[in-house]
């Protein structure tokens, strides 16, 4: 059975429908990536299986209880999720806000024990953040903010992890870095699912792929499989060259026309 499923979901936004029937299966450690053009329903569909948004038609289970049937503060032990973009309408030291992640953990009224602070360190550290902890958000830029959200997502210990785009403020070495680090996550057993503008290193790190086209799912498996050339003309509407690189043992796209 599933970590996390997407059963034959629809979603509206007032009377536009957003999502048709789309299904995924989320098992315990894998990588999963959602790709697809802009407008495609990325986000949105993240935000349905976060529970961050009502679906209309099919459902979402987790661990096999349907997700409406949990009150928010149980999910938040086992499903986080970081925005595409984050915009902060208040100021703290990147510690604190790395230590938010410990927010479902810590009992009601109460504060955070040094097992809470050890943990948001043990975050800043493996995102490579050390430095920044004592900085203020708002004084950092949008790679370091999408990076400190990333550890206020560990430091939220669940082991269902979903990410608008983790990497789309980074530079080409936090990228490896961030994906990397994903990686290792899922080596541990916790269920990532991301969206991913950049095809190759979707190729590259995930386990499978889903590629969304007008709201439905056109194709879904192993990249292999889904990153054809008539799948990205079909949804990206572009020529490519879809080639297998020895030096990375993975498949890589080369858009030629469009
Ligand atoms: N609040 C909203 N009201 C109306 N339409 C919306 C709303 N949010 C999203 N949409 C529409 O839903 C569709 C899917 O948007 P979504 O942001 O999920 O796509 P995406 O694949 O994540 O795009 P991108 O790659 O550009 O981030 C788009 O047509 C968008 O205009």
């Amino acid at each position: 059975m599933g970590k996390l499923i997407s059963d034959q979901l629809s979603l509206q936004i007032g009377q536009k429908n957003i999502l048709h029937k789309v299904s995924l299966t989320a098992h315990d450690g894998e990588l999963i990536g959602l790709i697809g053009p802009n407008g495609s329903g990325k986000s949105t569909w993240i935000r349905a299986m976060s529970s961050l948004l009502p679906y209309h038609d099919g459902k979402v289970m987790l661990k096999g209880k349907e997700i409406t049937s949990f009150p928010p503060r149980d999910i938040a032990k086992m499903i986080s999720y970081v925005p595409q973009s984050i915009s902060l309408n208040f100021d703290f030291p990147v510690r604190d806000i790395v230590l938010m992640g410990r927010h479902a953990h810590v009992p009601r009224f109460g504060l955070e024990s040094d097992k809470d602070y050890k943990i948001a360190e043990a975050a800043m550290h493996k995102t490579n953040i050390d430095h920044l902890a004592n900085c203020y958000v708002n004084q950092l830029s949008g790679g370091q903010l999408q990076l400190v959200f990333i550890a206020k997502v560990l430091a939220q210990e669940t082991d269902i992890l979903i990410l608008d785009e983790p990497t789309s403020s980074l530079d080409i070495n936090r990228q490896l870095q961030m994906l990397e680090l994903v990686k290792q996550l899922t080596k541990e057993g916790i269920t990532v699912i991301a969206a991913l503008h950049d095809l190759n290193l979707a190729a590259r790190f995930c386990d499978k792929l889903v590629l969304l086209k007008n709201g439905e799912v056109l194709a879904t498996g192993n990249p292999e499989n889904v990153l054809t050339a008539d799948h990205i003309y079909k949804s990206y509407n572009v020529q490519s060259a879809v080639r297998y690189d020895p030096l990375i043992e993975a498949y890589s796209v080369t858009v030629l026309t469009h």
